[in-house]
Formats: C-alpha cells, sequence, structure tokens
C-alpha cells in the first residue's frame, strides 16, 4: 500500500439517512451539497427489499449517476454515500466508497470514512499476515477486517474495539440491515454532524450545509471519540473512547468547509469574515481596493475591507465550471485549471494599488497566476495577503498534503516567496490571530483546532508516517515565526 500513498489529495464528503423512504434520493442530494469535498469517485449503497444494492463510479456525482434507474434500484428506507478524494489508496474504482461486505451469515456491511489513519499500513501489514484478503488499498478498508476480527460479541462492541485500534483523523460511517452508525476519531478532525429529517428520519453528514439542503434540522455534532447509533429503537449518542481532545482541523475553516455550514457551533463564513479582520489588524497596508480570490477567500476580503475601510472589489471572475484546483492531482492540471478559471477586470484593477486577499498559500499555482492576471491588467502594486498562517508542514488526517516537497513556506522564507510570487508585499495570518479569529469555545490546546500544517506540533503520534517526516524535515529550510515581508 505505501508505494500508492498519494501526497496531492484530500477529504471526502459523507451522509447517511435512516428511515426515510427517499434515503436514496436525499443521499443523493446532500452528496451533491458535498461534491466540494471530493471529486474522484461517488457512491451510494441503498438499503433495499432486495438488501444492500450499490452503485458506485469515478468521476463528480453527476458523472457516476447518469440514469434515473441507478438512483432508482437504490431506494428503501436507509442509505450510504460517499464523495470521494483519495488520500491513501489509487483512483481506482475498487477504492471507491462505500466500500461494500457481503456477509451471508451476520448481513452485509457498507462502510465510508473522511480521513486519513496514521497507522493503517502496519495494521494492513498485520492482518494481511493473518490471512486477511483486502478487496481494495484504501486506508479505510482496515476497520472492517479489525471489526471482524475483534473478539466482542455484539456489532457494537465490535466496531468499539475498532475504533480504539485505528488511529488518526477519520469520521466513519457505516450502514447494516440494523443501523447507521457513525463515529468521530478522538481529536474531532473531521466535521460529522445528527440532523432530523421532516418526517423523523435522521441524517448524518460531514456538513451542515447538507442538512440545510435535504430540509433536515441540525441536532448536534458528532463528538470526538463518540459513536451515533440509530436504529429501530431511536439515536443514542454513545463513545468508545472518553481520551479525547477536540482538534478541529482548522483548513476546514480556513479553506474546505461550505461558508454555509456550522462545525462545532462556528459558522464557516463568519469565521472567514474574522481571520480577514485579524489579518488587516496584523498586516496592514496603504491601497485604493481589496479583492479575493473567488471563491473561497472572498469571505476573508471582505473582512479586511471592512476592517482596513478600503473598498471591496470585484477585480477577479471566476468561471463556474472549473473544479477546486487544490485538489487537481498533479501540478499541470492544476496550472492549467488556474488559467481557465480566474480572469481579472480590467478596468477595476487598472492604476490601482490592490490588496490580494487569499485564504491560503499551498504550492503558490494560485498567487503566481493571479498576480500575473493583475499585472498584465495594468495593476500597479500587489499586496498580497493569506489568511492563515504560512503552511509548512504535511498533513496525515485527511487533508491533501503528505510531504514538505510541494509546501512553498515550507521551502522558501516569506522574503524568498515574496520575490518568487512578484508581488509587492507578502503577509499572512498568525497562528494566534487564526485561533482567535475562528474562536471555538474549547479550552484544549489551540481553542481546540488542529494547526499542526503551520506549527509542526500533531496533535497524535504519527505511526507510519513518522519516520519519513523526521527525515524530510532535517533537510528543510523552516522558520516557523517569520509572517511577512
Ligand atoms: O497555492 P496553491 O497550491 O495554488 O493552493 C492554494 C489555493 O487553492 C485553493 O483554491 P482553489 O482554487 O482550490 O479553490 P476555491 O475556488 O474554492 O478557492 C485556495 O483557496 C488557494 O486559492
Ligand atoms: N479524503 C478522504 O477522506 C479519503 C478517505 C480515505 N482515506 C481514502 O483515501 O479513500
Ligand atoms: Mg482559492
Amino acid at each position: 500500500m505505501s508505494d500508492e500513498i498519494k501526497g496531492l489529495n484530500e477529504e471526502c464528503g459523507l451522509f447517511g439517512v435512516w428511515d426515510d423512504d427517499h434515503a436514496a434520493d436525499i443521499t443523493y442530494l446532500g452528496l451533491h451539497i458535498l461534491q466540494h469535498r471530493g471529486q474522484e469517485g461517488a457512491g451510494i449503497v441503498g438499503l433495499t427489499d432486495a438488501g444492500m444494492v450499490r452503485h458506485r463510479g469515478l468521476g463528480l456525482l453527476a458523472e457516476v449517476f447518469t440514469k434515473p434507474q441507478q438512483l432508482a434500484s437504490l431506494r428503501g428506507r436507509a442509505a450510504l454515500g460517499h464523495v470521494r478524494y483519495s488520500t491513501a489508496g489509487g483512483r481506482v474504482l475498487e477504492n471507491i466508497q462505500p466500500l461494500l461486505f457481503r456477509f451471508t451469515t451476520t448481513g452485509d456491511v457498507a462502510l465510508a470514512h473522511n480521513g486519513n489513519l496514521t497507522n493503517a499500513r502496519s495494521l494492513r501489514a498485520q492482518l494481511e499476515e493473518g490471512g486477511a484478503i483486502f478487496q481494495s488499498s484504501s486506508d479505510t478498508e482496515v476497520l472492517m477486517h479489525l471489526i471482524r476480527r475483534s473478539h466482542q460479541t455484539t456489532f457494537v462492541a465490535q466496531l468499539k474495539d475498532a475504533l480504539n485500534q485505528v488511529h488518526g483523523g477519520f469520521a466513519f460511517m457505516l450502514l447494516t440491515e440494523h443501523g447507521l452508525y457513525a463515529a468521530s476519531d478522538p481529536n474531532g478532525f473531521r466535521p460529522l454532524v445528527v440532523g432530523t429529517l421532516p418526517d423523523g428520519g435522521t441524517v448524518i453528514c460531514s456538513e451542515t450545509a447538507a442538512l440545510n439542503a435535504v430540509g433536515a434540522t441540525f441536532v448536534q455534532d458528532v463528538a470526538p471519540g463518540g459513536l451515533v447509533i440509530v436504529d429501530q429503537s431511536g439515536v443514542r449518542f454513545d463513545h468508545y473512547t472518553t481520551h479525547t481532545q477536540l482538534a478541529v482541523c482548522s483548513m476546514e475553516y480556513i479553506y474546505f468547509a461550505r461558508p454555509d455550514s456550522e462545525i462545532h457551533g462556528v459558522n464557516v463564513h463568519q469565521a472567514r469574515v474574522r481571520m480577514g479582520r485579524r489579518l488587516a489588524q496584523e498586516q496592514p497596508v496603504a491601497a485604493d481596493i481589496v479583492c479575493g480570490v473567488p471563491n473561497s477567500s472572498l469571505s476573508a476580503a471582505m473582512g479586511y475591507a471592512q476592517e482596513s475601510g478600503i473598498p471591496y472589489e470585484m477585480g477577479l471572475v471566476k468561471s463556474q465550471y472549473v473544479a477546486r484546483t487544490f485538489i487537481q492531482p498533479t501540478q499541470a492540471l492544476r496550472e492549467r485549471s488556474v488559467r481557465m478559471k480566474l480572469s481579472a477586470i480590467r478596468p477595476v484593477v487598472a492604476g490601482k494599488r490592490v490588496v490580494l486577499v487569499d485564504d491560503s498559500l499551498v504550492r503558490g499555482t494560485t498567487a503566481r497566476q493571479i498576480v500575473k492576471l493583475l499585472r498584465d491588467a495594468g495593476a500597479k502594486s500587489i499586496h498580497l495577503r493569506i489568511s492563515s498562517p504560512p503552511l509548512r508542514f504535511p498533513c496525515f488526517y485527511g487533508i491533501d498534503i503528505q510531504s514538505t516537497h510541494e509546501l512553498m513556506a515550507a521551502n522558501h522564507s516569506v522574503a524568498a516567496m515574496r520575490t518568487l510570487l512578484g508581488v509587492d508585499s507578502l503577509a499572512f495570518l498568525s497562528v494566534a490571530g487564526l485561533e482567535q479569529s475562528v474562536n471555538l469555545t474549547s479550552t484544549a490546546p489551540h481553542h481546540g483546532l488542529c494547526v499542526a500544517y503551520f506549527t509542526g506540533e500533531y496533535p497524535t503520534p504519527l505511526d507510519d508516517y513518522d519516520a519519513t517526516l523526521r527525515s524530510e524535515l532535517a533537510q528543510l529550510y523552516i522558520n516557523v515565526g517569520e509572517v511577512s515581508a
């Protein structure tokens, strides 16, 4: 499996329904709202009168479900869906989730996962040694093998046993004939929420935006270490461990999640506006206009403009029909899609001193292209402001950066990046500024956020990834303090 671990992928979206006649259709709609979380593949398993039926494929949801019959065949009172962006295991059909396991004695199980397991490689090696035969190369599958090998006697006890053996980032959902189950890792890295449908059914999914879209009412976030069990007796909020410490992925607030979602009570758009405001306080500059980089930085740009008093302008336009660049799998594809995706509005930027606000700088592809666009359109000066701290360390909990090699800020000082990007000034939000802007009500370190990609402080041991990271870091230029040049 190690050869197949990709360095350039990110997260996934989960959506499950229990006890509604339209479970599969609702799941389809919910996945559509979560499409931004994964574009490599999609799948839905429906619990039908004829047992569990699955339809899955590579590509966007609309590319996978092309005929009404594909969805109709999944109809029943429960369903589980997934949109994938791989973190471990290749972009091949057998890794597209939900994974479906057929058991003639105990009934079928569908499994879906958002996150990345840090000890999957070593667990798999042990399991294979013991005779396990895997059907995929994704990290996700180890959970099912651990469930089946558990000596506990009930499914819930076996599941808890298995959840205590996997490490890293996970929001897991499982569907059986008897219930829908959802679990969050002990740090709650990835978002996962529970809602109620108008007719009393239950929805569990990655983001509240998907609850809203299907008319469900938010009930609560799945707690770190929590296990939610939904079956004929209702919804139970249980847990598999009490050794927990909230460390929500801060990149969810910065970039991944939809602005209309709420994670642990914090609206994503409003958090981004506060990041922009704080950035304006920390890194002011004299300029004529503030422009965001559509889409994800528009909230932060608005915040920067509000706080600085510099007019907010639409300097860049985005084509609606090009997918997110950050999660395109190769550098060549990323560069091409940035060019196809954005263009400058010449009369807005010509002759102006522009504060360009983006939410993150990963490889620098987007910023390099935009600077060129703005210069070509006649901008007088460009002051790039990033509403997150410099990304200098990889993530092993589900974001698509598993190596320092591709991180611009891990390989260059802020001053060197300013020159490489061709901007007049460059500055980032501080880690404290980020934490206070998100403003989670948590007493955990970093106000309940994971900021490992900025500070190198990982909330958990890195298991299978530890040795590689250490050797990479030993070779790097990293000066963690500096945020402006
Ligand atoms: O430094 P880079 O490697 O270019 O990556 C960073 C960029 O990628 C993301 O945008 P993306 O275009 O993926 O999505 P968006 O349209 O939602 O902002 C992010 O918002 C930055 O703009
Ligand atoms: N991005 C994700 O959450 C991916 C889930 C899982 N690690 C996979 O690669 O399929
Ligand atoms: Mg962007």
